[in-house]
């Protein structure tokens, strides 16, 4: 997951310690224009001017400007967002600029803890736990899922269903997608495979009618969480707007989920933008990041939305699922 980017942070953070570096033997110097004369008279001079180089450095914003610059690229080429790759940057500078740090155990380590501080702040915006907000919720939990066709919906509704009964929540399917030949039968292979009740009407029905139906079934049967997928290929934010408004006013869901695919980058970003302008959501699934070696999207979209990635689907199969764990994805992209 996320090499490419992996890599790049690794000579960010090698580029940068050697600037640093640099810039402690420079300051080393400067603080002792007697070197030559105290380095006869003082044999020990050389160690000291050591411990100053591994000791305290104050770094200006020049200094990091080249290795800033390749980060941004960086950054950029494995598509997060500009506006998020210049908070990243802000972030970096802002801990390492200006003030003194001391170099203790290796300059590396310096830079890779301004690093890992500005990622997490962007990557754990609006954070909350899932499985609490299920526990408190009144039942049946209504979730409805957005996001174009094509990106792995349908199979994460499943591996949702299947995740939620594992922590105690039964769970029933309805298909919102009314829109899409064959959508019912897709899902329905899902429901079939996990011994699901699945809502569903006729192709060209009312998505709000199904997912009205789906919260009578598990009102009637004591299901604790409806899961309704909709349909995704709408031509314009209005229809967006016009289904989900009519979805909201006819079973008020406790959640509306974006899902999209991680490897689809920039172009997953910019989408979770426009769900979020038409539908406000509360969250974000990216599927496939097992397949995703940029991760720019993973970084990009919960600072973007205001809604944090909740879920990472990482294969095909059911237990393909993984909780969106902000430090475990921010220590994943600084591992060797
Ligand atoms: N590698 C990988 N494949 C996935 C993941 N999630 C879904 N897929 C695969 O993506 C393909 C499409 O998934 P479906 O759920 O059928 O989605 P779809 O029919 O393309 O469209 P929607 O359901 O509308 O999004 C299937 O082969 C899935 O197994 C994932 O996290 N990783």
């Amino acid at each position: 997951m996320f090499d490419g980017l992996k890599e790049k942070l690794g000579a960010f953070r090698e580029d940068a310690a050697d600037v640093a570096e640099e810039q402690a033997d420079a300051q080393a110097d400067s603080e002792a224009p007697d070197a030559a004369a105290e380095e006869s008279a003082d044999p020990s001079f050389t160690d000291r001017a050591k411990s100053l180089a591994t000791g305290k450095v104050i770094l200006d914003a020049d200094d990091l400007e080249g290795p800033l610059w390749d980060l941004e690229m960086a950054l950029l080429e494995n598509d997060v967002e500009m506006e998020v790759a210049e908070e990243i940057l802000d972030g970096i500078e802002a801990q390492l600029v200006g003030e003194q740090k001391t170099i203790t155990d290796s300059t590396e380590s310096l830079i890779e803890d301004a690093l890992r501080e500005a990622l997490l702040d962007v990557v754990s915006v609006g954070q909350f736990d899932f499985v609490e907000r299920l526990t408190v919720a009144d039942k049946p939990v209504v979730i409805v899922f957005t996001g174009v066709n094509g990106v792995g919906k349908t199979t994460t509704i499943a591996k949702l269903s299947k995740y939620l009964e594992s922590r105690g929540f039964s769970s029933v399917l309805a298909n919102g997608d009314t829109y899409r030949a064959g959508a019912n039968e897709q899902i329905e292979v899902h429901a079939d495979r996990l011994d699901r009740e699945l809502i569903s009407h006729e192709q060209g029905g009312d998505p709000a009618a199904v997912i009205y139906d789906a919260v009578e079934y598990a009102t009637a049967n004591d299901i604790d969480v409806v899961l309704g997928d909709t349909a995704g290929r709408l031509h314009t934010s209005d229809d967006l707007m016009s289904q989900l408004s009519k979805i909201d006013r006819v079973v008020e869901p406790d959640l509306t989920i974006f899902v999209d695919e991680a490897v689809a980058g920039q172009d997953a970003v910019n989408r979770a933008a426009e769900f979020d302008d038409a539908a406000n959501i509360d969250g974000a699934i990216l599927t496939k990041a097992d397949a995703d070696t940029h991760g720019g999207a993973a970084i990009s979209i919960a600072k973007v939305t205001g809604a944090p990635i909740l879920f990472l689907g990482t294969g095909q199969g059911y237990d393909d699922l993984q909780v969106f764990d902000p430090e475990a994805v921010v220590e994943e992209l600084l591992g060797e």
